[in-house]
């Protein structure tokens, strides 16, 4: 769903301190926002949150990042909801997410029966608000970006692997991508 916020020059700078005048994308749509009113992605990609690599024996890799490789590594946070445990090792610009299956239905457990040892199992995108300014006037959209990520994606027939967004392990909402639309890797998006 859109926004719409009617500022000036100065408190638009205020409000969105990472932009600066002149505004960088400048794209012109309507108030009822639709991708067909929009030529390109009505989304932004913005850094990797995280690489994810799936694991057979969670303490080992723990021990494997913190003791041999000297990584700082968080604890262990159970996600039922994604049927995978977690841990996060901090490598400052980004981050690792060691996986292993939660429950019987873990999405993950496929995975490890083809890959043994483990494996990177997915990319996590940061997926942020795009901000458009309207017909040159101060008219700024604020798009929810997953909802637009999930509608332009549908459109472009690029299979989303749950019915709606879930809250991720950031507490944020997520979307994974298919693998086999997204050149051999499975892709999350996360919301900023
Ligand atoms: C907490 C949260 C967060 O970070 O915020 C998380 O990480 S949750 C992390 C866990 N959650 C998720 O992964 C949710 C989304 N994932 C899924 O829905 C599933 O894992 C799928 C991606 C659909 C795969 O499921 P499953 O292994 O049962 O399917 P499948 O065996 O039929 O696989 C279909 C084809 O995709 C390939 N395939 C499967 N998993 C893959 C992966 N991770 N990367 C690349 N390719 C993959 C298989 O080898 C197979 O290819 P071939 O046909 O060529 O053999």
């Amino acid at each position: 769903m859109a926004r719409v916020l009617k500022v000036a020059t100065a408190s638009a700078v205020g409000l969105f301190p990472r932009l600066q005048t002149p505004v960088p994308t400048v794209r012109t749509f309507s108030t009822s926002l639709s991708s067909h009113q929009v030529a390109g992605p009505v989304w932004n990609l913005g850094q990797l949150n995280h690489v994810a690599v799936a694991v057979p024996d969670l303490e080992k890799a723990k021990a494997f990042y913190k003791n041999v490789l000297g990584a700082q590594v968080g604890e262990t946070v159970p996600l039922p909801e994604h049927g995978v445990s977690v841990v996060f090792v901090n490598l400052g610009n980004t981050k690792m997410e060691l996986l292993h299956p939660l429950g019987n239905d873990s999405p993950i457990a496929g995975f490890l029966q083809k890959n043994k040892a483990g494996g990177m199992h997915h990319i996590c995108i940061e997926s942020r608000r795009m901000i458009f300014q309207d017909r040159g006037e101060l008219l700024f959209h604020q798009v929810d970006n997953i909802n637009a990520a999930v509608m332009d994606l549908k459109e472009k027939k690029i299979r989303i692997l749950s019915e709606e967004a879930k809250i991720g392990a950031h507490g944020k909402p997520v979307i994974f991508l298919h693998p086999k639309d997204c050149g051999g890797v499975l892709v999350e998006l996360e919301q900023v």
